[in-house]
Order: C-alpha cells, then sequence, then structure tokens
C-alpha cells in the first residue's frame, strides 16, 4: 500500500528540490516566506528559492508572475513546486539588492542619487508597474524593498505575495503613447505573454480564473481548484496560442462591489497579518494591505473597493523618496500615518475627493482642521517645481486624480537633460544590508518601514531570537 509523503516544513527535505538545485544561505525572510539563493545543478544559474507559508499568498504570486513574464522589469519564476499539505517553493531570478539599499547608500554619500539615474530607477519602476496595471494586476505592496536590482542595475518589481487580479487584461496603450513608451522602457508589449516561458508551469490566466480568487476557502480547496484550474487552462492553452484572443466578458470582481466586511471602528489599527484574507468572495478588498508607509488614504480610511490607484499612491512616495532620500511619510502607527498626510495635503474633504465620505472609517476618525498644511513642497525641498508636481500628481487624495504608469512613462520629464543614464551607468550597491553601522535606530527605522503589527500601540518593542523560537518583551 502507498502511504502519502510526509508533511515537509522544510525546503531542505524536498528531493525533488533538491534534485536539481543546490540550496544555499538564507538570504531574507518576509511575513509569509523564506528565501534561500540557491544553484541550479544542471546550468550553477544563481537563483532565489522562496518558500512560501501561506498558500494564498504563493497562489496570487504565482498566478501574477505567470502573467507578467515578458517585462524586464518584474522578477522572473523559473518555475516551482507545489504539492498539496506542502509550502510552495517558488523558484525565481537571483538579485542581490534592492533600492532601498540604493537609497541609504545615497544618503551616506555625498551628492545623493544623480538626477539622470534618479530618472532610469523611476523609468523602470514605472514599466514595472504599468506590466502590472495593463493586466489589472494591482501589487498592494510597493516599496523600495520590494523593488529588487541587479548587478548591473536592471530593477524588478518583487514580492506578489499580496497581489490581486482585478479583471481580466485587456487595457492597452494607445498608438500614440505606445510609441513613446517603448523609447522609454524598450520594453514591446505583447498583448499575449508567452505563457509557456514558464518551464513546468501552466498558466492560470483568463476564462474562469476570477472564480479562483475566493478568499474564505480552506487550503485543501484552495489548492483542489487550483490543480482543476491547471488541467482546464492545460487544454485551453493551444487554443489560446492560436488566435491570441484574451476573454474580455469576465467581469471585474475587485472593484464593482461594496465591502460587506464588518464596521469595526477599529479596523484601521488591525495588523494585516490578522486580516489579509480578508478580500471575499464577492469581490471586497481588504483594507489592510501594504506598508503603512506607502498605503494610500482610502486604505486607511478602510476601503475595500480601492483599485489600482493604491499603488499609483506608493508609487508617489517611493519617488519622493527617491529624491530626497527621506521617507515622505514615517507613519509610527495608522492613525499617525493619516495624521502626517492630513498636515500635508490638508483635510481631506468631499471638496478634494467628492465621494470621500462613503469611505467606512471617513466618519469614524477625525483629525482637528489643518489651518495651514505644510504641502508636498515643504517635503521636497531643493526639487524643481517640475519634481514636486510629478509627485503631486500621484500623491493626491482622489484616486481618479493620479497618474498612471503609462501617463508618466511619456512624460516630458524623461526626454529632458539631463537624461535617464544607461542602466549600466546606475550605482548598484554592493550589498544589500550595507547600512550605517554608526546609526542603527535610524536604520531599524527604516527597516520596519511602518509594516503593520499588533505591537503598533504598545510602544516600542524588543523582539529577540531564542533557541526555541523569539521572546518579545515591551518597553
Ligand atoms: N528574487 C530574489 N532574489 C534575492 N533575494 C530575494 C528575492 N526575493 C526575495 N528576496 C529576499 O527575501 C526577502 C523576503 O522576500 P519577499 O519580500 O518576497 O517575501 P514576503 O514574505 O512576501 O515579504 P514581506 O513580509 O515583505 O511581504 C526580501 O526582502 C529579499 O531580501
Amino acid at each position: 500500500m502507498e502511504h502519502p509523503l510526509p508533511k515537509s516544513w522544510s525546503i531542505h527535505t524536498r528531493p525533488e528540490i533538491v534534485a536539481k538545485y543546490e540550496i544555499m544561505e538564507r538570504v531574507g525572510s518576509g511575513a509569509y516566506s523564506d528565501v534561500y539563493r540557491g544553484r541550479r545543478l544542471s546550468d550553477n544559474l544563481m537563483v532565489a528559492l522562496k518558500e512560501v507559508h501561506d498558500y494564498q499568498s504563493a497562489f496570487r504570486e504565482i498566478e501574477a508572475l505567470q502573467m507578467l513574464q515578458n517585462c524586464p522589469n518584474i522578477v522572473v519564476l523559473h518555475e516551482y513546486f507545489w504539492r498539496e499539505d506542502e509550502d510552495a517553493v517558488l523558484v525565481l531570478e537571483f538579485l542581490r539588492t534592492d533600492l532601498a539599499a540604493v537609497i541609504r547608500e545615497a544618503k551616506r554619500k555625498e551628492g545623493g542619487v544623480r538626477l539622470g539615474e534618479v530618472k532610469r530607477w523611476m523609468l523602470q519602476i514605472l514599466c514595472g508597474v504599468d506590466a502590472c496595471h495593463r493586466n489589472m494586476i494591482v501589487h498592494r505592496d510597493l516599496k523600495p524593498g520590494n523593488l529588487l536590482v541587479s548587478d548591473d542595475g536592471v530593477l524588478k518589481l518583487a514580492d506578489f505575495g499580496q497581489a490581486r487580479i482585478l479583471m481580466e487584461p485587456g487595457f492597452v496603450a494607445d498608438n500614440d503613447n505606445q510609441q513613446s513608451y517603448e523609447q522609454n522602457t524598450g520594453y514591446q508589449e505583447n498583448i499575449s505573454p508567452p505563457l509557456d516561458s514558464v518551464p513546468g508551469t501552466d498558466s492560470l490566466q483568463n476564462p474562469g480564473y476570477n472564480n479562483l480568487v475566493e478568499e474564505d476557502m480552506s487550503r485543501e480547496e484552495y489548492f483542489r481548484q487550483f490543480v482543476e484550474l491547471k488541467a482546464k487552462r492545460h487544454a485551453m492553452d493551444e487554443t489560446d496560442k492560436e488566435t491570441n484572443i484574451n476573454d474580455g466578458n469576465t467581469s471585474c470582481l475587485a472593484t464593482g462591489t461594496i465591502s460587506d466586511i464588518e464596521d469595526d471602528p477599529l479596523k484601521s489599527s488591525y495588523s494585516y497579518e490578522a486580516e489579509e484574507g480578508g478580500d471575499d468572495e464577492h469581490g471586497a478588498l481588504t483594507s489592510c494591505v501594504g506598508t503603512r508607509w506607502f498605503r494610500a488614504p482610502e486604505l486607511l480610511y478602510g476601503s475595500t473597493d480601492y483599485g489600482l490607484e493604491v499603488d499609483l499612491w506608493s508609487l508617489g512616495c517611493i519617488f519622493s523618496e527617491l529624491l530626497t532620500l527621506e521617507p515622505l511619510f514615517p507613519g509610527i502607527s495608522d492613525i499617525d500615518q493619516l495624521g502626517r498626510i492630513i498636515s500635508v495635503l490638508g483635510k481631506l474633504t468631499e471638496e478634494v475627493w467628492p465621494s470621500c465620505c462613503k469611505l467606512p472609517d471617513y466618519r469614524t476618525i477625525s483629525f482637528a482642521k489643518i489651518e495651514k498644511p505644510t504641502g508636498l513642497e515643504a517635503c521636497l525641498p531643493n526639487r524643481s517645481p517640475y519634481e514636486i508636481s510629478l509627485v503631486k500628481r500621484l500623491v493626491c487624495y482622489d484616486p481618479a486624480n493620479r497618474a498612471t504608469a503609462m501617463e508618466l512613462l511619456n512624460d516630458k520629464y524623461f526626454n529632458e537633460e539631463p537624461l535617464p543614464v544607461p542602466t549600466s551607468e546606475l550605482h548598484v550597491p554592493l550589498t544589500k544590508n550595507d547600512h550605517d553601522e554608526d546609526s542603527p535606530g535610524e536604520w531599524n527605522d527604516y527597516n520596519d518601514m511602518g509594516s503593520d503589527s499588533d505591537f503598533d500601540d504598545f510602544g516600542p518593542v524588543n523582539v529577540r531570537t531564542t533557541s526555541s523560537g523569539f521572546s518579545i518583551q515591551f518597553s
């Protein structure tokens, strides 16, 4: 009689993985994952092996990356291993450093980041975000630490564990924009991505996949549907390749419905770990996504029917940080985050965003009137009026007023002197963690980046690893 394989909690015990990869040191870990450097035995290719401990996060990441494989500014998924009862292991291209390290290093050196370099970093980020948004994928956790950088200066969006697909792809640039877009990005849109470019995987996109985005399923049910759809999809792949047609009939599940998530006045102080998975089967999204410093105001006010624009807010925060080398809104709690935004932009009113009063927590959270908001100018000292206006086009209350990635890719800023430098001329730090040993406090603040935690309201905490796990001390 055949016995089921024992449940594996460690990548090191997975025969199918060690047969193909040498697993080296752990290079990072996140809320849901451990990431190891690895070497593909067949050709010595360096890879990152990401063991994802949360099935929903794994599913989202695989699904999104499969749809985005033809964009030079999205991390490459080489293959993945995923069997029922085991954590998914994603084999990704290995990228040694990230934009957070670029900013940290620039801060320590005189002169910061040269303008031509700033522009090249921005263009690469825009290209990656635009690819996501063309495919109606909202990343939901854009921040410098999730923008990985290769040794030769190529920036790639990574960590799609919180990504959601809002509806079928089909948003295609108009032809006028397309030309200068291609000039700025070097990226030619291929409406039908090479779905078979991911060895060992089948695409999950197109008909019926929206049914997959049910969030309250058990792991077993999730996996069963995953396998079923993979099989179904496999049968359809050949037809898709021949016709190049995407099914445009499926509706936008995520943006078309109103939340039925409990109206909990304390919701905005939840950790996203606690509420993640709150996207429900009716399409309502959880507001507890992303890292606080980069989180759009609609999320902070508890919105559950937001769209791609939450990424554009994050983009504005990242651009501002590239220009000043300081985080724009480094909030220490969700309320503080909103307070900081309001002190700069002024109070959120129907004048600036007509439907803001529909935000679930709009009336629950109130701030004293700010007589004189400082304005974004004060946050971007010594930057040109045009650069300030660029940030303003993203960091604005009404999501409908935020510039799209495509619009910005075509902005004259990138065609004016100083021109964006070639990627090969970008300054890439030697390591990811080359932080200034003299200022550990500052580094810790940055490293935390306002990540949500149940402990936020308890003041500083001291977390230590112990032989049996970790201990937390409130001071
Ligand atoms: N492709 C890669 N190449 C090199 N290092 C990587 C790669 N992907 C991830 N890492 C490292 O592993 C860390 C965790 O990865 P990632 O952010 O994707 O995981 P996560 O669990 O989703 O994290 P988070 O808690 O930020 O959501 C990253 O900060 C990075 O240091």
